[in-house]
This record gives C-alpha cells, structure tokens and sequence, in this order.
C-alpha cells in the first residue's frame, strides 16, 4: 500500500460528542491512514473506540494506527506510531509482525529518521511546521529539513503540526507524502466541512 495523503489524527477533546460522526465524515473525503490518539488512561474505553474505528476504517479500506500503545495495536491488529518516549521500534515490530504500519516521531531530527529507518519503521514523521493549538510546545521544523529527509530518506515522510489547507501545499511540495492532520480537519464547524477538507487535503497531492 502506498503511503501518501491525508493522515487523520483523532483528538478526544475536540471531538467531544461527534467523535463517530466527524471521523465517519473524514473516511468520507477519502483517509490514507487514520490515527486513534487518546492520552488518557481508561483502558477499556481506548479498546472499546479503537475497536470501532477499526471495523470502520475496514469499510472505507483505511489503515488504522494506534498512537502511543502498541500493546494495543497487536491486540486488535492495527499499526501504531511511537514517539521518541514511546518505546523502541524493534521489539514493536516484533511484536506487529512485517506487515504492520508503524511510525516514528523524529521532530526535526534527521539522525532519528535515518535510526528509525534502520529499525524497521513504516514512515517517518517531522513537525512541527506551524503553530499547533493540539500540542503548542513540540519542537519546530522546517522545509529546509524537509528537503534534506526527502533527498536522503526511502521510505515514507510524515508532517505534522498545525497543519491547514491554507498552508499544506508548500509541505507536499518540499516532498511530504503525507500531511497529518488534527484540527485543521477536524476543527470544522460540520461533519460536511470535514468531509470538504478531507477532499481539498487529498487534492493537493494530484495538482
Ligand atoms: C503522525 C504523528 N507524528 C507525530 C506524532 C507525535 O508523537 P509523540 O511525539 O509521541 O507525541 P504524542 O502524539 O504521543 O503526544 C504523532 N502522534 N503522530
Ligand atoms: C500530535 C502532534 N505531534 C506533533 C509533533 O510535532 O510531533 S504536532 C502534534 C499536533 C498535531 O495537531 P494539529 O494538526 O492540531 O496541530
Ligand atoms: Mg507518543
């Protein structure tokens, strides 16, 4: 499967009471991968929601990435992205099998990227590129860097970090394959304008 679009982040906050709908609207505009990113500790609700996500990301033939924990991805055989305090990559893999997606956070670091390529990551992920209301201290990058991922790295490259329609298009064209996303998909006002977004992000990679 190629790994290129749009990478649709949940946020339990923020989709507060339309988690379903909002996430539904976005399979709708069309989701390469989809990530089930919930910080808090109630295990079994975080089992219940990524079991649904799931079974729906199967309906719209997404891939489904569980954030942080990947105890649970091998549970309900998802893929799962680590950041650098997370856990390491190889006994991940392990655990996943090969086929299983899985990502590494690198910030802005290209020797992390290199590192994570060696032990087996799916994709590698940089940001943050622009002011970010979702996580305001992570640690910024630039297309600079970009630039120098892209001319060094094979495998797939991930942005992330306040990422809108109105400021994407220079990422895919510095060589992002994919733009994750988390309220400027999913801060709309409807499920139709998540649905609209969806669209427009995935657009940007055949113009
Ligand atoms: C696609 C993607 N990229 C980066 C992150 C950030 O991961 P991490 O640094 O572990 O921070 P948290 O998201 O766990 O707060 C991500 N989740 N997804
Ligand atoms: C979860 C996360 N990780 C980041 C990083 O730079 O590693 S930025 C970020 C937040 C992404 O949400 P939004 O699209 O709302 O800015
Ligand atoms: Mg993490």
């Amino acid at each position: 499967m190629k790994l290129r679009g749009l990478y649709a982040i949940t946020d339990s906050q923020l989709l507060a009471g339309k988690f379903l709908k909002y996430v539904e609207a976005a399979l709708e505009g069309g989701v390469t991968l989809l990530q089930y990113r919930d910080k808090s500790d109630d295990q079994a609700r975080r089992l219940r929601e990524a079991e649904t996500l799931l079974t729906l990301c199967e309906r719209y033939k997404t891939r489904l990435i569980i954030n942080d924990d990947a105890e649970l991805a091998a549970r309900i055989g998802a893929g799962v992205h680590l950041g650098q305090s997370d856990g390491p990559l190889t006994p991940a893999r392990a655990l996943l099998g090969r086929q299983a997606i899985i990502g590494s956070t690198c910030h802005d670091q290209l020797p992390l990227a290199e590192q994570a390529a060696k032990e087996g990551a799916s994709y590698v992920a940089f940001g943050r590129f622009f002011n970010s209301t979702t996580k305001p201290g992570a640690p910024t990058a630039s297309l600079e860097l970009l630039d120098q991922a892209r001319a060094s790295l094979h495998l797939p490259i991930c942005v992330i970090g306040g990422i809108t329609l109105e400021n994407a298009a220079p990422l895919v064209n510095h060589g992002a394959d994919l733009l994750a996303v988390v309220h400027g998909l999913f801060g709309a006002d409807s499920a139709d304008e998540v649905t609209r977004r969806a669209r427009a992000f995935n657009a940007l990679f055949n113009s």
